[in-house]
């Protein structure tokens, strides 16, 4: 599924349709990686799910990318896909933008307002950023999935629900579980299904479909990469995942004069290369370690036998007869 050119053709390797153009954001779907496709058909199994799916994995790997995907290829694809970053709100206008407010529920209330929970009805309601909704929240939004209906704040009346959740998190949540901040119940209730969207640099071989995807999009002369920029491509970690690599992309763009984007257009910390892996730490035996030492305090003592002995704690005998041993190996 390195492309998929039309919105109502499915995917030969997964059997997804893909999104509608440009719905993912700047460019199509891709999942030319072995990494990539297996989540793609686990969606596609998923899709025809009703059950919650929690969407795990990095930030910027593409989590709502995932989650339109779901949503595309699910039965209430022709209903809507209402995202709702929970991050982004304080706790009470959080509150009143999910489950709508009545008229005087508070100042500035002045009429009646439904919802995400009413808007998302017979579609998705993507609930991204999810280990960070409020504790208070996360026992309303329990509520809400258990008995299938939600409250207007300041209302009595109750509406029914009929909304699929997705959720997505780049936290462990089962962390948060166990540090009290999320709630166990809540936690099992959104993650009846659950996908892992691997990082980046677990699945290179969509760095440069990616990449040329992305070109593709922007307004440049370039239309492909030199071989040293592809190899700086290939090289980086992306700790940012997908979303670093599309920043890298439009500022190669902007910076390329020729026909390719080249190594040097590309952004400076993909230039410098990364720290050295520190050495894994290499397991020596206890002898080994205490000879290299008994060595080294030697040598800082000037060779001094008796200082030695007095630096490290044993008897002048003991060192000489090790010495011996050291030189006889
Ligand atoms: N497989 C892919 N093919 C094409 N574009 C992708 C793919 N995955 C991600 N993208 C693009 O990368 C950007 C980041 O993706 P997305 O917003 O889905 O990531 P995320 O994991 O939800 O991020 P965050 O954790 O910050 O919410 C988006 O612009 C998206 O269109």
């Amino acid at each position: 599924m390195e492309r998929m050119e039309h919105p109502r053709q499915s995917c030969e390797v997964c059997g997804l349709i893909p999104l509608a153009p440009r719905l993912s954001g700047a460019t199509d779907v891709v999942a030319r990686s072995a990494a990539m496709q297996a989540v793609f058909r686990r969606v596609a199994r998923f899709a025809r799910s009703e059950a919650p799916v929690a969407v795990l994995g990095e930030t910027g790997t593409g989590k709502e990318v995932v989650a339109r995907m779901l949503h595309a290829n699910s039965p209430r694809a022709s209903g809507p896909f209402v995202p709702v970053n929970v991050a982004a709100l304080p706790a009470e206008l959080l509150e009143s933008e999910l489950f709508g407010h009545g008229k005087g529920a508070f100042t500035g209330a002045t009429q009646n307002r439904r919802g995400l929970f009413e808007a998302a009805s017979k579609g998705t309601l993507f609930l991204d950023e999810v280990a960070e909704l409020p504790l208070p929240l996360q026992a309303k939004l329990l509520r809400a999935l258990q008995d299938g209906e939600i409250r207007r704040v300041g209302e009595n009346q109750a509406f029914e629900t009929d909304v699929r959740i997705v959720c997505a998190t780049h936290r462990d949540l089962l962390q948060r579980v166990r540090g009290g901040a999320f709630r166990e119940d809540l936690y099992y209730r959104l993650k009846v299904l659950s996908v892992q969207v691997p990082p980046l640099r677990e699945r290179r071989d969509d760095i440069l479909p990616l990449a040329r995807r992305m070109l593709g999009e922007e307004r440049t002369r370039a239309h492909g990469f030199t071989d040293a920029a592809q190899a700086v491509l290939l090289r980086h970690p992306w700790p940012g995942n997908v979303r670093e690599l599309q920043n890298a992309v439009k500022h190669g763009a902007a910076l390329a004069t020729g026909a390719r984007i080249d190594a040097e257009d590309l952004p400076e910390e993909l230039l410098t290369p990364p720290p050295a892996p520190r050495a894994p730490y290499a397991l020596r035996s206890l002898a080994e370690v205490e000879r290299e030492h008994i060595l080294r305090v030697l040598d800082a003592c000037g060779g001094s036998q008796a200082e030695a002995a007095r630096v490290l704690g044993v008897g002048r005998n003991t060192l000489w007869r090790k010495l011996r041993e050291y030189s006889a190996s």
